[in-house]
């Protein structure tokens, strides 16, 4: 049996006690660690807290491994219990579904238990999840690479006046360019991409693009950390949350479709303010 486990948003007490219980009886335990992250990060320090509490070694599935090793991971899980934890939600993120898929295929049964995903924490702000058109990714931008199919999509919901998920990029153990040019693999420090960063990128593709999608004083609310104890919600105009350093990764951003009252009156608790935490600048308008 395989089990997909979704470990929440905060940290390693975030686990369900269903999802416990299994991950205790299950002979083999994965952990996916390219998808999200868990407020301590995942290193082998984490996975040590987690074996810690969870009382089982805890092996760290990256992308090569899930994508080269899925098979491996999936005959054992014909065998035996084999637990695959996924930070936020299993189905937060699109990769889990192709291992669902490969899983049926080869006849091994699959069950899941389900926790929080940033699909639903963003309603935090005090945005109707009812009220939310397509999700976005925006992806590092690099000198030759600068996709922006994301701008469409925007477009699409705003006309309809719906609010826009942006999921920012996640960079780990990505091989760098000049050592797949030697031949031999090294890796890329990790890279999680900022708020900020993505800000920039966005109005990068509406000056290239010119369709008045969205502006300096279009309304977002940026996210960080969310569902830990130091988590950040700022609503502010693009211009405003450029000035917001929000820390630590993981970031994500909600441009703003249209709004109902209450919607409003819960924007405005976290309006960005002189004493905002992280305004780089002592100025909001
Ligand atoms: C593939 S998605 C989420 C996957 C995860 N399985 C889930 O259900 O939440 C990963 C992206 O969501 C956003 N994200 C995930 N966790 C977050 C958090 N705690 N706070 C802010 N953004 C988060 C980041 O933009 C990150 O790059």
């Amino acid at each position: 049996m395989l089990y997909l486990i979704g470990l929440g948003l905060g940290d390693e007490r975030d686990i369900t006690l269903r999802g416990l219980e299994i991950v205790k009886k299950c002979k083999k335990v994965y952990i996916e660690a390219y998808t999200s992250l868990l407020s301590f990060g995942i290193s082998s320090v984490g996975c040590s807290t987690l074996e810690e509490l969870y009382g089982r070694s805890i092996t760290l599935a990256d992308r090569e491994m899930v994508e080269e090793r899925a098979n491996d991971i999936l005959s054992e899980a014909r065998d035996s219990h084999v637990a695959f934890l996924v930070v936020g939600d299993p189905f937060g993120a699109t990769t889990h579904t192709d291992l669902v898929v490969r899983a049926k295929k080869m006849g091994v049964e699959v069950k899941v238990v389900h926790n929080a995903s940033v699909m639903n924490a963003v309603g935090a702000c005090g945005l109707q999840l009812y009220r939310y058109g397509e999700t976005v990714s925006i992806p590092f931008f690099t000198e030759s690479w600068r996709p922006d199919s994301f701008y469409e999509k925007i477009q699409i919901n705003r006309t309809l006046g719906l609010h826009t998920l942006c999921l920012l990029d996640i960079r780990v153990k990505e091989p760098s360019l000049e050592s797949l040019c030697r031949g031999k693999k090294q890796y890329e420090p990790p890279r999680y991409m900022t708020i900020n960063t993505a800000i920039e990128q966005l109005l990068e593709v509406e000056q290239t693009r010119g369709e008045s999608v969205y502006n300096e004083d279009t309304t977002c609310v940026g996210f960080a950390r969310l569902g830990s104890e130091d988590q950040m919600v700022v609503v502010g105009s693009l211009r405003q949350l450029l000035m917001v350093d929000f820390g630590a990764p993981l970031h994500c951003l909600v441009i703003v479709g249209k709004t109902h009252p209450v919607e409003e009156e819960m924007l405005d608790f976290y309006t960005v303010r002189k004493e905002t935490p992280g305004l780089k600048e002592k100025e909001t308008a």
